[in-house]
């Protein structure tokens, strides 16, 4: 297992609104990227999922606010990490697209429809290495068509004569311009149709493996997840709940809530099997519920959930390394532990 973080987010805390007003997005999410890995985070709608992204990056707008956490970025061996929430903005600006590049969910609708693609290639590069020539720029965003298999005559194209696919292509190459470290993307494919999406993705693979960076990718689509990250951190009302390996995740999901979003999407690949729905609605989050706040719509609630908030804290069961669930089923307080409440899964990712 590959065990060097690249970039820490500890204890992230993120407001909308404030006082009596504010409504808690992020309660508290700590995450860890390793080198070179692609870690998946999902979640239903609202979860606070693309809080996470704007917040980890300081691109939060308002009424958003960072109420507490770091976001360490590791470098060299030996050298201590940066905190890029207390980063003064010329620091941050210049490691924003250089050590962490960000795709967001409206790339699609984020290129300048007024510019050509070679435009808008060339002044990305521009305004993060001002001291480039315009010849090695025009170089450069030929390369990154390239990289992105996009033909070089769509240097020349605007926006909207370039498919869907191809713009979010356009989107990647631009985040990969300066050969970032840590690369972050927003449910990048979702517009997209299937074949497209898995296109995109696969190419994203085979440059993670050329350039080396890590991947943190946010979907609500789990069963994507599934097929590519490496490891899972799954969402629930502004909290983690559950961080496996993708493998644990889809054959034996500890939270009830990872179990119910992997049985409402159809699997990518390996038998059909029936989906089914997530009973109830996501809790509002001016108005969450005592204990664990998925109680209300878990099937294996316990008199206790309504009561006791669950931290996220290492799975107890042998083979579960590296594992954390946030669940009184698998607590390690004084609740009974019921390790087979879950219907198993056991089908393997690639079956
Ligand atoms: N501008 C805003 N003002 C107030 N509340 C907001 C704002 N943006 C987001 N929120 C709240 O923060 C929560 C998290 O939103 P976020 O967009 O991060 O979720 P998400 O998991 O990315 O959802 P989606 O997949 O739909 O984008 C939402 O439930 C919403 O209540």
């Amino acid at each position: 297992m590959v065990t060097d973080p690249i970039l820490e987010i500890r204890d992230l805390r993120v407001d909308y609104g404030y006082g009596a007003d504010a409504v808690t997005a992020l309660s508290g999410v700590s995450l860890t990227l390793h080198r070179g890995e692609i870690l998946g985070i999902a979640g239903e709608s609202g979860c606070g999922k693309s809080t996470l992204a704007y917040a980890a990056t300081r691109l939060l707008p308002p009424p958003g606010l960072v109420t507490g956490g770091a976001v360490l970025l590791h470098g060299a061996p030996g050298t201590p990490p940066v905190d890029l929430l207390s980063l003064p903005d010329a620091a941050l600006r210049s490691r924003r697209w250089r050590d962490v590049a960000v795709v967001f969910q409206g790339a699609l609708s984020s290129l300048n429809p007024v510019h050509r693609i070679r435009t808008q290639l060339t002044d990305a590069i521009a305004a993060h290495d001002p001291s480039s020539t315009r010849r090695s720029r025009l170089d450069r965003a030929r390369e990154l068509l390239a990289m992105v298999k996009l033909p070089e005559d769509r240097l020349s194209a605007y926006p909207h004569q370039l498919s869907g696919g191809m713009r979010q292509r356009v989107m990647i190459a631009m985040a990969l311009a300066l050969e970032p470290q840590v690369l972050i993307l927003d449910e990048p494919t979702t517009a997209l149709d299937v074949v497209v999406q898995k296109q995109i993705v696969e190419q994203l693979l085979e440059l993670r493996e050329r350039l080396g960076f890590s991947v943190v990718f946010i979907t609500h689509d789990v069963s994507l997840l599934i097929s590519y990250a490496d490891r899972i951190a799954v969402m629930y009302a502004g909290e983690v709940v559950e961080v496996a390996d993708a493998e644990s995740i889809y054959r034996e999901p500890r939270h009830p809530y990872t179990h119910a979003l992997l049985n409402s999407f159809p699997p990518l690949q390996g038998p059909r099997r029936v989906v089914t729905g997530i009973g109830g609605a996501p809790p509002d989050l001016a108005a969450l519920p005592p204990g664990c706040r998925f109680h209300p719509r878990c099937p294996y609630r316990m008199p206790a959930c309504a009561e006791r908030h669950p931290g996220l804290v290492a799975s107890p069961y042998p083979g579960d390394d590296g594992r954390t669930v946030a669940c009184l089923l698998h607590g390690t307080d004084d609740t009974t532990a019921v390790p087979a409440a879950l219907a198993p899964r056991t089908r393997s990712r690639s079956a």
